[in-house]
């Protein structure tokens, strides 16, 4: 073949070749050809080509990059392997492995400058380093404390910075050492089994796992692991998951769940549950339980009259004495209030023997709980009262259990308290009644079967009815006219009280609005008294009801007088004196009641803006006949007036009590000798023309 000939197959050759080429003279820089491939690979035509200079192509990203290329081609003659992009038709780059060789054609020096396209290894390489920066930077940066670890070695091959945040180690101290090289595991025992599943599932999803962190302190974690490759290394990555602020949190909530906030003792659920438990561990084993409901007497009365806080110390000290009262296997749990249960478990032999541990362990917790006590300065005695419950005896079931434990106790309470009792059938008689009582008590409200009765007071000098104390009757519409002897207490207890007594106070006000409006008393010579019960004082709004029930009816203020107990005084007496001062603004005066039966402290007396003192009828009963008595009568009567106090006596029956108070100079009474309290009708008839003592106005209280 002719040199021509060869020449010609070599231009057939290119225009077939698959690779972008250009055939360039050396002489003069100008482009001979380009085939096929060019035109496809970067979109220009020859006419875009063909004939020009090598430095005015239109290929050049930009002039540096076209004086390298032909610097380079001009110093070592060929270019092999180079990475370079170049412009196409469409203002795109393409990335492309470019070689030049240098060639002679029809004796003339050319370059052949072959184009291989990259863009798709170019994208390739892109996505690897893509993920590559994704790994780097969830391994990296993650909140989450995360280890690589060599697959077979098991050794540590890095760890992140949160897991030097967590755990306190830094990557010198771990990496090339195993988990267990450096005591990473708290429980080195289960790790074979933690392996072994790992390798068996090839993975593991927030396995729970304990370990100790550099500095000792325990760390709950949640593992989760996977197998991956980097380079050519098989590695286990791990994301150690720290859980244990989580897990504490749970477990603070679930003991809230089932704790009483106060004295963190086991709660009514927790009881419930373990009562439960032993039921059925005693009827596998033969063991009997106990069920020993506690009840502090009169605990009401430390709140009332000494405050909540003190209440609350009081019931911490209590549930420490009965804890320490039995054994570690009881439990002793707070129901609420004053109520505590403790469970005693695993009593052995027959009934009579369990009633008898059951019987001395409840006998030497009211002993302990019965000793002296010293909270916060107030010296305090208190007693209990226990309800027992035997199981299979009195009960298979937590419920039945509870319900009879608490209704021996109930019984307790009944036959006057600090005092055992087991539980019998005929009790539940009683607590029936007093839940029949509530129920019917409710139904009063709503009824409004409740009314006012007025006993009057009575100025002995003058035979002049100065006043009345309103008295609450229920009447009721089968038993007639019910005392509050009878029901009082269960108003307390149940809270009804607070509607009760609010009831009261619209009554009594409207009343003295009919007495006005009939011209049967004046303002200036007339006041009513009404009781207040603690509970009601407290009621953050009491002063605006009471103000509101004056303003509803426009009566005068000092129509109307408050008889509050010494227990509502000691309680918070900052705010006692606050509310006290609130209603004396507007007008209204206060009486002391019982004064002598409680505390009787001068200090508080004094601090009180407290009117009027009411000697206890108990004292006026005896003081005719019993010295002590008439002294502690003279003894009230002498401090009222170096108060400047006005005083009453109550409960006056007969002609020489009423002589005896005259002689201490105390005129001012109430009692049977002039009248009992009769409904308003007879009120108003005792304010008509002057009755005078012994008209004593008779009604039937049951
Ligand atoms: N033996 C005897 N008793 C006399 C004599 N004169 C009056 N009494 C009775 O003594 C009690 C005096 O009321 P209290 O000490 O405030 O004692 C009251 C008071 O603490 C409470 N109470 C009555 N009504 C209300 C009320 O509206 N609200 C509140 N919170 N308590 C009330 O119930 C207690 C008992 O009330 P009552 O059964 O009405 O009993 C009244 C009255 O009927 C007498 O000469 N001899």
């Amino acid at each position: 073949m002719s040199g021509r000939e060869q020449d010609d197959n070599f231009f057939v050759l290119l225009q077939r070749l698959p690779v972008a080429c250009m055939l360039t003279r050396i002489e003069d820089s100008r482009v001979l050809v380009i085939n096929p491939a060019f035109e496809r690979l970067f979109g220009w035509d020859a006419e875009d080509i063909v004939n020009r200079h090598s430095a005015e192509l239109p290929i050049w990203v930009n002039a540096q990059q076209r004086d390298e290329f032909i610097e380079r081609f001009s110093r070592t003659g060929r270019v092999q392997q180079c990475e370079a992009r170049f412009k196409c038709l469409d203002g795109q780059t393409k990335p492309c492995l470019v070689y030049v060789e240098q060639i002679d054609l029809n004796g003339q020096a050319c370059r052949l400058a072959m184009a291989h396209d990259m863009s798709e290894r170019s994208n390739a390489e892109l996505t690897l380093k893509q993920s590559e920066a994704k790994f780097s930077a969830l391994f990296i940066d993650s909140p989450e404390p995360y280890v690589l670890f060599a697959k077979r070695s098991a050794q540590i091959a890095d760890i992140n910075h949160r897991f030097t945040e967590v755990f306190g180690y830094v990557p010198q101290d771990v990496i090339g050492k195993t988990a267990m090289d450096i005591g990473l595991w708290r429980y080195p025992e289960k790790r074979a089994a933690i392996i072994d599943k790992l390798m068996r599932e090839r993975c593991l999803r927030n396995e729970p796992i304990d370990f100790i962190a550099k500095d000792g302190r325990v760390l709950n974690c949640e593992v989760s692991s996977n197998f991956i490759l980097i380079g050519d290394d098989r590695c286990t990555l791990s994301c150690f998951k720290d859980v244990t602020e989580q897990k504490n949190i749970e477990a603070r909530i679930k003991h809230q769940a089932y704790h009483d906030a106060l004295t963190d003792l086991p709660n009514r659920m927790l009881l419930q549950d373990r009562l439960q438990q032993h039921l059925a561990l005693g009827e596998r084993h033969g063991l009997g339980c106990a069920l020993l409901f506690f009840d502090l007497d009169h605990f009401k009365r430390v709140n009332d009259s000494l405050g909540h806080g003190c209440g609350d110390a009081v019931l911490q000290e209590v549930s420490r004495r009965l804890q320490e009262g039995v054994r570690k296997a009881d439990t002793v749990a707070r129901l609420g209030g004053d109520e505590f249960v403790i469970l005693l478990t695993g009593l052995s032999g027959d009934h009579g023997q369990i009633a008898e541990h059951a019987r001395a362990s409840a006998a030497d917790l009211l002993e302990a709980v019965s000793a002296p006590m010293r909270i916060e300065g107030h010296g305090l005695q208190l007693s209990c009262s226990i309800g027992i419950a035997l199981s299979s005896e009195h009960g298979n079931t937590p419920e039945d259990l509870l319900k009879h434990a608490d209704t021996a106790l109930y019984g307790v309470k009944a036959s006057g308290r600090n005092n055992i009792a087991f539980f019998e059938p005929q009790m539940q008689v009683v607590v029936s009644q007093r839940l029949q009582l509530e129920t019917e008590l409710r139904n009063a409200l709503i009824a409004q079967e409740f009314e006012l009765h007025y006993q009057p007071q009575v100025d002995a000098r003058t035979q002049q009815i100065i006043g009345a104390e309103a008295l609450l009757r229920w009447q009721h519409p089968e038993q007639g006219l019910i005392s509050p002897a009878t029901f009082m207490h269960v108003l307390e207890e149940s809270g009804m009280i607070l509607e009760a007594g609010h009831g009261v106070v619209l009554q009594a006000c409207g009343f003295i609005a009919h007495l006005l409006k009939q011209g049967l008393i004046t303002a200036d010579s007339f006041s009513l008294s009404i009781n207040i019960s603690p509970r009601q004082f407290r009621q953050a709004d009491f002063v605006a009801r009471v103000a509101a029930a004056i303003e509803a009816q426009q009566i005068p203020t000092q129509c109307l007088k408050l008889e509050i107990t010494e227990g509502i005084m000691i309680h918070n007496i900052t705010d006692t004196v606050e509310k006290m001062n609130e209603l004396r603004d507007i007008g209204i005066r206060f009486a002391i009641d019982d004064f002598g039966t409680g505390y009787s402290s001068l200090s508080y007396l004094k601090r009180l803006p407290v009117d009027l003192l009411k000697i206890d009828q108990s004292f006026i009963n005896d003081c005719t006949h019993d010295s002590n008595d008439a002294e502690i009568v003279r003894a009230i009567i002498a401090m009222a007036r170096s108060l400047k106090m006005e005083l009453i006596a109550e409960g006056v029956e007969t002609a020489e009590q009423l002589a005896f108070l005259q002689q201490q100079d105390c005129h001012i009474y109430q009692g049977y000798y002039f009248s009992c309290a009769v409904t308003s009708e007879a009120f108003c008839t005792l304010l008509g023309p002057s009755p005078g003592p012994g008209n004593v106005l008779q009604q039937n209280v049951t």
